[in-house]
């Protein structure tokens, strides 16, 4: 997908108003900007990052039809997917991430695009105090399936859907997760990569008892 395919991508699933449109325009200039200050994406999607960055993320929401419950995203490093999605919808995003100066940057995003959905928590996430259930978890590059259900099970309810983009090794990843896990899976085909792929989780259950 070239840079203008993924522009035209994003207009024709969201009908991307002219405000979101400058929004994410100045968001890939505040993270391309601190690239220079902490490694926040790979240097060789510097001159990919709306297909390999904005439509990798926006793309989730195709997994999850509109809630106006909260997502929470794992792990959220530069914003990904998290400070996309706050912007292509209006439901509460809550991002944990762990590094003090990653959660500045968010921090800083947040306050100069006056997101009034977004939130973050600098935070460990399998020690976070989650104040609710959470209806959807995502993350994004952030473990393996088996650690991430394992770090994210505390603050799931018998709801709560995971919606997950995984890269080219991901059934590899859902073996290895079922030996400890039960769980219902879809899969979508990735629109940034035909091997990569979408997971949404549901039903989850350690293997020998603990449910979400
Ligand atoms: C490879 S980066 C991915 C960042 C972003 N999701 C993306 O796709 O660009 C993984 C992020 O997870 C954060 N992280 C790792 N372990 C964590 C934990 N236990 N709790 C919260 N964040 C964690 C790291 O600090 C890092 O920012």
């Amino acid at each position: 997908m070239s840079e203008e395919e993924a522009r035209a991508w994003l207009q024709s699933h969201f009908d991307v108003s002219r405000e979101t449109w400058d929004a994410l325009e100045r968001y890939v200039a505040l993270l391309l900007a601190e690239t220079a200050k902490q490694n926040l994406i790979a240097a060789s999607t510097h001159d990919h990052i709306w297909a390999r960055h904005i439509v990798d993320s926006a793309q989730l929401l195709l997994s999850r039809p509109q809630t106006k419950a909260p997502w929470v995203d794992v792990g959220s490093g530069a914003g990904l997917p998290a400070i996309v999605l706050a912007l292509l919808q209006p439901s509460p995003v809550i991002m944990i991430e762990s590094r003090r100066l990653r959660v500045e940057f968010l921090r800083s995003v947040i306050d100069v695009l006056s997101l009034t959905n977004a939130s973050v928590h600098l935070a460990k996430v399998e020690s976070w105090n989650a104040p609710q259930r959470a209806a959807t978890i995502t993350a994004r590059a952030y473990a393996p399936l088996a650690k991430l259900l394992e770090t994210t099970l505390h603050m799931a309810g018998k709801k709560t859907v995971w919606v997950l983009p995984k890269g080219r090794q991901w059934q590899n990843e859902v073996a290895a997760a079922r030996a400890m896990w039960q769980f219902v899976f879809h899969v979508e085909q990735s629109v940034t990569d035909s091997e990569s792929a979408i997971l949404t989780i549901s039903d989850v259950k350690a293997k020998g008892g603990r449910k979400a």
